[in-house]
């Protein structure tokens, strides 16, 4: 890539080229992306700006909070509520959704995040996130915005993305016309574009799932596993590999890069939950980033995209990745 292109410049030529996003909408992502370079900023001082470590406070979902999962929370809801480009908030760490006090101006969007993804990562220095999605308030909303209007299917989302603190500092975003990575320049204090038309490999040779729940899958997913752990001499005729970071940022990240599949299904030993990960604040926005680079995205076995909500804090599996291997997942849970 020659000349730099920032962030702000790309979401200006999304909105004035292209027609892609309208004016709001562009603020609305950098305000994000402001929130997350100072959420790098914490996670980058770590046990010098004494973020590690719980908070000993337990959130909606039984939960218990590290510090980090609490000041990402506060940054990113400080730095959006006075903008003007949004509602209402909803986020992992929040028991319902925070509404844009009156005091600030109202805007048409709706923003969802999982503030800091990947809490057991924080304290062992290996990578984390921010996850987000907008939502557009749906028109017949009159006067206050209700739980009830972030009730959509991911495929109303008209942003998404996540920034991951690793190495580097990056932030993943699609509008709807690809994805598009943009590192984090210290120097400049800006985000610079280092990747455009991201695209996921249709095979892959490596897995990711937790292992160690093996013994709680269901048999599609044990199968399936199975089948990759025979290497050549089995039914696929090839080895493969297996990653585990345990943050769905990271593991999302190498996906975008070099391919992969990544599952979180159901399992036995919580009958009653559709999956662990939250189909709002991780699903959605992350099959979003997956279908645009032209992966799939299932729940083994619709497209997670299409799923109606019930509620906001709602779980769902999880299977995404290079699209012949979702397709095979999802295929042995029909079959
Ligand atoms: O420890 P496990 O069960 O393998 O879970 C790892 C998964 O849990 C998560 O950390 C959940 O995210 P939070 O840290 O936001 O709760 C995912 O990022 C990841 O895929
Ligand atoms: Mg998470
Ligand atoms: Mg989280």
């Amino acid at each position: 890539m020659s000349a730099k292109i920032s962030l702000t410049r790309y979401l200006v030529e999304q909105q004035r080229v292209d027609g892609r996003i309208p004016s709001d909408l562009r603020l609305l992502i950098e305000v994000v992306a402001r929130a997350c370079k100072a959420i790098s900023h914490s996670v980058e001082k770590g046990a010098l700006g004494g973020v590690l470590g719980s908070a000993d406070k337990e959130n909606v979902q039984g939960e218990v909070q590290k510090k980090l999962d609490i000041i990402a929370n506060e940054v990113l809801i400080e730095a959006n509520e006075w903008g003007g480009h949004l509602a209402a908030m909803a986020s992992e760490e929040m028991d319902t959704i925070h509404l844009v006090p009156n005091r600030y101006p109202q805007g048409e969007y709706l923003l969802l995040f999982d503030p800091l993804d990947g809490s057991s990562n924080i304290d062992v220095n290996v990578s984390i996130g921010t996850i987000f999605s907008v939502l557009k308030k749906p028109e017949a909303t009159n006067g206050g915005v209700s739980e009830a209007d972030f009730l959509q299917s991911g495929n109303k989302q008209v942003a998404a993305g996540y920034c991951i603190y690793g190495p580097q500092t990056t932030l993943v975003l699609t509008v709807g016309d690809g994805v598009a990575m943009f590192t984090l320049d210290r120097e400049q204090g800006s985000f610079v574009l280092t990747e455009e038309h991201v695209k996921i490999p249709a095979d892959t040779k490596e897995f990711a799932i937790n292992m160690s729940n093996m013994r709680h899958w269901d048999a599609p997913v044990k199968r399936y596993i199975d089948e990759c752990l025979a290497g050549k001499e089995g039914p696929r005729g090839k080895d493969f590999n297996m990653r585990w970071v345990a943050s769905m940022v990271a593991d999302v990240h190498r996906i975008l890069t070099r391919g992969g599949i990544f599952m979180y299904p159901w399992d036995k030993r919580e009958p009653d939950k559709p999956g662990k990960l939250r189909l709002m604040y991780e699903a959605n926005p992350m099959s979003w980033l997956v279908e645009q680079a032209g992966g799939a995205a299932t729940d083994g076995r619709q497209r997670i995209l299409d799923i109606q909500p019930g509620k906001l804090h709602q779980r769902v599996s999880v299977v995404l990745g290079s699209k012949n291997e979702v397709e095979r997942v999802t295929g042995y849970h029909l079959s």
